[in-house]
């Protein structure tokens, strides 16, 4: 019985299996010789130390960095490095968006009327058609209500409180309908209780879809992640459940500090 070439070694075939991806800045690597395989349905973070390399990895997953090096292939074979973002959006693997391309004065509903006609392919015709825009109403609302902002759907985005603009920018990315979804920082700068709420979402979102997320917060990674990648200095330093790598010497020296070593 030969061994699956596509698969991983537990023989299930990744919805994203990175090999050999490298980015090189001006003779610097980056990231450096990256494999990873990411299982279809999991929560998959990506962690590390400052300058690790999160970030570039996950511009080079979603297109917005090509890869000096290296593939990453989606379960049907097709390949995504290289490729543009929005190729690769309509392959299904769509990050979250920033608050920082958020329009100020289109409200929620609006951001998502237009995000759902952009993904219809149809592109940006809609935009100045009220009445064509309105056949998303539906769609927009499920989706307001989804991410917990069903009572601020009609208000000007950049009056929106910090922890809903980044509830929209979920909103958003969920409007692509993705199989991958990509989430980079989903709780940076947010207080307690948004964190929880932030996580209580990813946990109803994830549904019938893989996510991927770059994560600081090592509480949020332990409430969500299947699986933990970290990485240090561009490279893959050890993978695995969170309750495994946390007791990883190598991880606690790279990464989690001496606080997070269990007394
Ligand atoms: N455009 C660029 N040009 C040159 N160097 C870059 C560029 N982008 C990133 N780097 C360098 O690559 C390394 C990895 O950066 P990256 O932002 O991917 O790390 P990170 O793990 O996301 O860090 P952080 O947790 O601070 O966001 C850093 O040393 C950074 O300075």
């Amino acid at each position: 019985m030969g061994a699956d070439p596509t698969g991983s070694a537990n023989g299930t075939v990744p919805i994203l299996k990175v090999r050999g991806l490298s980015r090189e800045f001006r003779g610097f690597l980056a990231v450096d010789g990256v494999d990873l395989d990411v299982a279809e349905g999991s929560v998959h973070a990506l962690v590390g130390p400052n300058g690790a390399g999160k970030t570039t990895l996950f511009n080079l997953l979603t297109g917005f960095l090509k890869p000096t090096a290296g593939s990453v292939l989606l379960s049907d074979r097709r390949e995504l490095a290289g490729r543009s973002p929005e190729a690769i959006t309509r392959m299904g693997v769509a990050r979250s968006f920033q608050i920082t391309s958020l329009f100020a004065e289109l409200t929620p509903r609006q951001h998502l009327e237009l995000a759902l006609a952009s993904g219809t392919g149809l592109g940006w015709r809609f935009w100045r058609s009220d009445r064509a825009l309105a056949r998303f109403a539906g769609r927009a609302e499920e989706l307001l209500d989804q991410v917990g902002l069903a009572d601020q759907g009609g208000v000007p985005a950049d009056s929106l409180p910090y922890g809903s603009k980044r509830a929209l920018e979920l909103a958003l990315a969920l409007a692509l309908d993705p199989k991958v979804l990509l989430l980079d920082e989903p709780t940076a700068g947010m207080g307690v209780e948004d964190v929880d709420r932030t996580s209580a979402l990813i946990r109803k979102i994830r549904a019938g879809r893989t996510v991927i997320l770059v994560e600081h917060n090592m509480n949020v990674v332990a409430n969500l992640a299947d699986r933990v990648t970290v990485l240090q200095h561009g490279k893959v330093l050890i993978e695995g459940p969170y309750a495994e790598i946390r007791h990883d010497p190598r991880v606690i020296t790279a990464y989690l500090g001496d606080s997070h070593v269990d007394r």
